[in-house]
This record gives structure tokens, sequence and C-alpha cells, in this order.
């Protein structure tokens, strides 16, 4: 894998789905085996840059779902040898890119509280991310939230102590030495801060939906042809595992099909190309796998989706009906 690719579009960007190996050895992608600070939602980037100019022994790293806001921030944090930046949904992120004991410090400013019932999918702080917090925080490593909204430090800090954390800091209006873009919005229409300082004081082993080897899932099958356009719109579900087939498309040139998917691990959701074709022209096998433009992380909805489509065009004969 050739580092420009690895590294993406924008010097600091690392994208992880094209690493070889997962959790992602962080001292190599530094060069050096300085702490790690890891900042979700980082918005503009404001903080973030004055942190990591602060503090140039440490390492950071920076997850967003907004591409404009990473446009802004890497602006921001281009010349800093010790930032990298990563567009994933941090829940994700935070515990499948880290390994075990490997952040000292984890930062969340003014997320989102998503208060609406229908919106408590999307919010961050929900038990599962304390188990990750637990796994990938080093002994006595820390987590830190500022909000402005008052419930949602409170129930952050009750669910904090029910998850086995330490509360090290529960303060109203805070003078905060580095204020976020947000913070200085909600200080200007006299909206009261809550800053919540937890530590780690147990460590729990969680299970990560991907690690080791980034392989290349494939199946090999005897397909019938005609059941390729049946797979519109089919919908395949094992457990957590969700498999939607948004479309088939034929190539002119070959046998060859183009499947769109969207699969889904709990939560997480991922777009992507299958592609199906005839080991050779003419030949009954045929060979599934991803296609080589897409890169999903190789989670086991992933992996599942191209067996399970394998299995629903092998022919009937094979399936010894
Ligand atoms: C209200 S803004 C706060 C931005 C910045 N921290 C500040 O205080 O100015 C919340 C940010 O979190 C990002 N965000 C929301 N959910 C996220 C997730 N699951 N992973 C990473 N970033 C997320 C949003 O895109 C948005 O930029």
């Amino acid at each position: 894998m050739k580092d420009l690719e690895k590294y993406g579009v924008f010097s600091k960007e690392v994208r992880p789905a094209l690493f070889d190996y997962l959790p992602i050895d962080w001292s190599t992608v530094f060069g050096n085996n300085n702490g790690i600070i890891v900042e979700i939602g980082f918005g503009s980037g404001e903080y973030l840059q004055s942190y990591a100019i602060k503090h140039p022994e440490k390492n950071f790293v920076g997850f967003e779902v907004s591409i404009t806001s990473m446009k802004k921030a890497h602006k921001r944090v281009e010349s800093l040898e010790n930032v990298r930046l990563v567009i994933t949904d941090a829940r994700f992120g935070l515990r499948e890119f880290f390994g075990p004991k490997s952040v000292e410090k984890v930062i969340m400013n003014f997320p989102i509280p998503w208060d609406k019932k229908s919106h408590e999918r999307r919010r961050v702080i929900v038990p599962e991310f304390f188990e990750t917090l637990s796994n990938v925080l080093v002994d006595g490593g820390t987590f830190e939230l500022a909000t402005d909204v008052e419930w949602y430090a409170k129930q952050t800090m009750e669910t904090a102590k029910e998850m086995g954390f330490e509360v090290v800091e529960f303060l109203e209006n805070p003078d905060r030495e580095i204020k976020t873009r947000y913070e200085q919005k909600w200080i200007k229409y006299g909206r009261n801060i809550y800053s919540l300082v937890i530590r780690k004081v147990k460590h729990i082993e969680i299970e990560r939906l991907i690690g080791g080897r980034h392989e290349m899932p494939h199946a090999r099958s005897v397909v019938a042809e005609e059941k390729l356009p049946l797979l519109h719109n089919k919908v395949f579900k094992e457990g957590k595992k969700v498999v939607v087939v948004k479309g088939v498309y034929k190539s002119t040139g070959n046998d060859a099909y183009l499947i769109k998917v969207i699969s889904s691990d709990g939560e997480f959701q991922q777009h992507y190309y299958l592609v199906a074709y005839p080991e050779e022209p003419g030949s009954k096998e045929w060979i599934i796998k991803l296609d080589s433009a897409s890169n999903p992380y190789r989670t086991p909805a992933v992996k599942w989706s191209v067996s399970v489509l394998a299995d629903f065009l092998s022919s009937e004969e094979e399936q010894g009906k």
C-alpha cells in the first residue's frame, strides 16, 4: 500500500480502511511512542490546534464525521507533526483503531446531545462507549466532556460511575484555558457550561468487530445467472448483521455484475459494491468479492455479505435441492 493513499488527500488525514492491520500501530504513524490524546468531533479544529501546539510531547488523533469540518480543521493543523485526523464515526473508530491501553485521554467538546427519542441512536456517550473507554484508555487514563447541556453532563457522570469510572471533577462554568467555537458561542448567549473529567480505574476486555489482517473477503460459487436480478432490494439478516442489496448492474463488456450493498453491524452502516463474474468466460463457477474501488472495513456484516450473496446465487443443483 502506497503511503500516499493510506494517508489520504489531506496530508494529516489517516484512512484506517487502507491499513493492512487493525488496530493501528500509532507509533509508526507518528514515528514516536508519545502518549495519545483523542478528540471526538473536533469541528473546525481550534481546540485540537491549540492543544497540540501547547503539548508537542503528545500525539493527537481527531475524529469527525463532517467532511466540511475536516477541510476547515485540516488547514489549522496541516503544519503540526503531532496531529492526525480521521473521518469516521468515533464510536466505531475509538474501538477499532486503538488497541487496549493505548490512549491517555479522550476529549469531547460540545457534542450534540440528541435529546429526541428518535435520535437517541446517534448519541456517542452510551454504555458501550464507556466499555470502549475501559479498554482503550491506559490505566488511570481520562475522559473529558464539556457541554452546555446540564442533563447531558449529569447523565454522563451517572453512567460513568455505574460503568466503574471515578469522577475527578464536575464543574459549572469552569475557566477553560482553550475555548472551542461552540463554547464561545454559548458563553456569548449566556448559557452555563459544564465540564466533567472521569478516570478509568478498571480495565475490561471488549470484542472488536475487526482486528488482525484486513483481508479482501471473496467466495466461489456455481452461480445461476438468472438469480442475479432477483437480488435487487433483497434484505438478509443474521443477529446484528443486516445486508441490503440496493442495485444490480450488468456490465456491457463481459458477464460481470456490480452489486450495490448497504450492510450494518448494529449501528455501524457501510455502503459499497461487490462484483460477481465467471472464473473463466462461460464457466459456471463464479467469483463474488468486494469491488476493488470499494473499501469498507471488513466487519462481520461485510464478510457475511459476500458469503450470503454467494449462497443466494448458487444454483439449486449445487445446493443439492
Ligand atoms: C456541536 S459540534 C461541536 C464542535 C466542536 N467540538 C466545538 O466545540 O466547537 C459537534 C461535532 O461533532 C461531530 N460528530 C457528531 N457525531 C460524531 C461521531 N459519532 N463521531 C465523530 N464526530 C461526530 C459533528 O460533525 C460536529 O462537528
